[in-house]
């Protein structure tokens, strides 16, 4: 392991989340080991295992998620565009790629409990893994509010859920506390062999396409995944195995985007205090990861943006009526930002765009079911359905 801010390097089997200096850390790959795998054929997480960190194995078939042609949306906007739909993975949600890695190093590191603070996708998933494992999860989530279906996962993968007095920021205080006193492994996004298993999302889109897209745009919440993508990339550009990078877009929530801020503002970075969205898994205030995704964005020539719940829930209905793609709130996000910046022409028509939906929507239901009304039953006849259809 290497932090990013004074490069000092630490074994990786050495239980540790952060550098003494403060910085994130992040994991050297052995690029001689990582192998040409790309021929585009059975596409899964652990296709690329020669470019992963870890040797045990705890799985449940992640990764190979589907990315589409989104022909439809396609024509309205004038752009190439593809989704890669995260919402595939066996809890629903991209948080899978790196629970599979983070769950395997636990157990190669003999940690037999997990914990991690979450919106709700990142304690569905360690729960599974966890469950998987054979070992103890504890999952600390913002007292109501999480969305309903994530919730419902983590109580019956048999995670002990620890709903706090607060947001997700202050339920990752604790975490990170806890960790560092309590001997149980941290699996939030701060963990840097949790994002190696998040980097194969590039790995696949570049698998899956044959080319490096011009922009890879998604949401960004706790901030690890736009850094983990950003290092696939470039491991592949290192490697020799590409020649091009993609520009990295992160979209943010109005209410909850301290990073789009201060980007926009050319200002530093400030948390925000009382983050609030209907995007409920990216509502925090003082993203982790934030240095990272700074780098990634910067690097890459991108862009942060944020979106209003209004544009959010616009562009989940457009994903769903338009592509067959339904996806919770914060996996429309991305849609929405590139809707407008396209409009305001900070992105070009003429370029190729891949969304990541990151998780599924049917994990969120009472968005959607809280935002349209049924009309009144009709008589079970079919005069009754032959007005309907008039
Ligand atoms: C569905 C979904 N999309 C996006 C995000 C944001 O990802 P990150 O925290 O890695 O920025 C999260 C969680 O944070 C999420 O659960
Ligand atoms: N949306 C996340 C927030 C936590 O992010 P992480 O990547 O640090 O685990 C969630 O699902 O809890």
């Amino acid at each position: 392991m290497r932090c990013i801010e004074c490069g000092r390097e630490y074994d990786e089997n050495e239980l540790r989340y952060r550098c003494d200096c403060g910085g994130l850390l992040e994991v050297v790959t052995d690029l001689e080991r990582a192998e040409d795998v790309f021929d585009g054929k059975n596409v899964t997480l652990w296709k690329y295992e020669s470019w992963l960190p870890v040797r045990k194995r705890v799985s449940l078939n992640e990764g190979g998620t589907p990315l589409y042609r989104l022909s439809n949306l396609e024509r309205e906007l004038g752009v190439e565009l593809y989704a890669k739909n995260e919402g595939a993975n066996p809890t629903g949600s991209f948080k899978d790629r790196g629970m599979t890695v983070g769950v395997s190093k636990a157990l190669e590191l003999g940690m037999d409990k997990v914990i991690c603070a979450s919106t709700g996708n990142t304690s569905a998933s360690l729960a599974a893994y966890a469950a998987k494992a054979g070992i103890k999860a504890y999952v600390l989530v913002p007292s109501g509010k999480i969305a309903l279906g994530k919730l419902a996962q983590a109580i019956i993968y048999g995670a002990r859920v620890v709903p706090v007095k607060g947001n997700f920021d202050d339920a990752l205080r604790v975490v990170v506390e806890a960790s560092a006193k309590l001997g149980v492994y941290m699996l939030n996004s701060i963990n840097p062999f949790r994002l190696e298993g998040q980097k194969t999302i590039a790995l696949e889109i570049y698998d899956q396409l044959g080319f490096v897209p011009d922009n890879v745009v998604l949401p960004v919440g706790n901030a690890g995944n736009i850094s983990a993508i950003w290092k696939g990339f470039k491991e592949l550009y290192e490697k020799g195995i590409t020649d091009e990078l993609p520009r990295m877009i992160g979209i943010q929530a109005e209410g909850a985007a301290p990073l789009a801020r201060a980007w926009k503002a050319k200002k530093p970075f400030e948390p925000v205090e009382n983050p609030e969205t209907v995007a409920t898994a990216i509502r925090i205030g003082n993203p982790a990861n934030w240095p990272k995704a700074w780098r990634a964005v910067e690097e890459s020539g991108g862009l942060f943006e944020s979106v209003s719940d209004g544009e959010i829930l616009r562009a989940q209905e457009l994903l769903a009526s338009r592509e067959g793609l339904f996806v919770e709130p914060a996996s429309a996000a991305p849609l929405a930002g590139l809707m407008k910046l396209l409009e305001s022409g900070e992105l070009d028509r003429g370029e190729s765009y891949v969304l990541v939906t990151t998780g599924h929507g049917l994990k969120d239901p009472n968005v959607v079911v809280n935002r349209f009304t049924l009309p009144k039953p009709i008589e079970p006849t079919l005069e009754a359905f032959r007005e309907v259809m008039k």
